[in-house]
């Protein structure tokens, strides 16, 4: 079992200010360090205290988070600074991502021009295609984990964040998991199959398309039609959204909504792709 800094109060190193977010692990909060007045994400991880319990984390689940953290130290990932336990929580000191999301940002501007879709591809490929090299999955893109390290600046940096679903593959282990956001996971997800690094491909696929239309492409009423139809790979470049995209950036998406997972383009091989990079 994995120790971490056990600290009664972590208001003895932290002043905790405002909610930045919450989920069903607990909130993210942005902390002041009282030594240096650094500002910093607190995520606050309530654990849970027997294993019949269904409120907060199981502390396996957050140790995995944390090794997967720690081994992944790059420009486009959220950065782990520190961990602290005390009493039924675990706190992870994290990288403060003051940019907002990609969603917001896709939402606030509707769609992107391929250029700034390239910009922004470019650095969730380069973020993925490391977590990959390590053998570690995130499981969970989606624009609501890509963030802006800054608020609309010409060159602002995208973060990945949240691994709370991320899984670093053992040699020769089979993996399968049945979560994730139904408009992001692939085939292989929704049937329950053996899963590889392939996942976070789609989601890529899917992410793309957004970014240049402003829809989802297997979005349905209910999560059932939207599952149906990313299993009939049920999805189109209309005309009304797509009239003005390039035949390259759909020549790229339609490399990454593949059913077989053996068959979708790698991080490395979509970094090579003449929609990113021209020859
Ligand atoms: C300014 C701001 C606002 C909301 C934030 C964050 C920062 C944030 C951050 C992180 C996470 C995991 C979630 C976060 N959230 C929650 C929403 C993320 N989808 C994080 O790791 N660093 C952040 O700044």
């Amino acid at each position: 079992m994995a120790v971490f800094n056990k600290l009664d109060n972590v208001e003895d190193l932290y002043e905790i200010g405002e909610v930045l977010g919450s989920g069903h692990f607990g909130q993210v909060r942005e902390v002041r360090e009282r030594a240096t007045g650094a500002h910093w994400a607190g995520k606050f991880l309530k654990i849970r205290k027997c294993a019949s319990s269904r409120l907060g984390m199981e502390r396996k689940s957050v140790e995995r988070e944390v090794e997967v953290l720690q081994a992944l130290q790059h420009p486009n990932i959220m950065a782990l600074k520190d961990v602290f336990e005390s009493r039924a929580e675990v706190v992870l000191v994290l990288e403060l991502i003051s940019g907002g999301e990609l969603f917001d940002f896709i939402a606030e501007k509707e769609n992107l021009t391929e250029s700034e879709a390239i910009e922004f591809m470019k650095q969730i490929l380069l973020g993925v295609g490391f977590m990959h090299s390590k053998q570690i999955g995130h499981f969970d893109l989606k624009p609501e984990n890509i963030m802006l390290s800054a608020k609309m600046a010409p060159n602002t940096d995208i973060k990945i964040i949240d691994f709370g679903l991320a899984h670093r593959f053992q040699p020769g282990e089979e993996y399968k998991c049945m979560s994730g956001t139904p408009q992001y996971i692939p085939p292989e997800v929704i049937n329950y199959e053996p899963l590889s690094t392939a996942v976070d491909m789609w989601s890529i696929g899917v992410i793309t398309y957004i970014l240049l239309s402003g829809m989802s492409p297997f979005q349905g009423d209910t999560d059932e039609e939207t599952l149906r139809n990313i299993i009939a790979l049920n999805y189109k470049f209309d005309d009304h959204h797509f009239s003005m995209t390039s035949a390259m950036a759909k020549d790229f998406i339609q490399k990454l909504l593949v059913k077989d997972q053996n068959e979708r383009i790698t991080a490395q091989e979509c970094l090579q792709h003449p929609w990113i990079k021209p020859l």
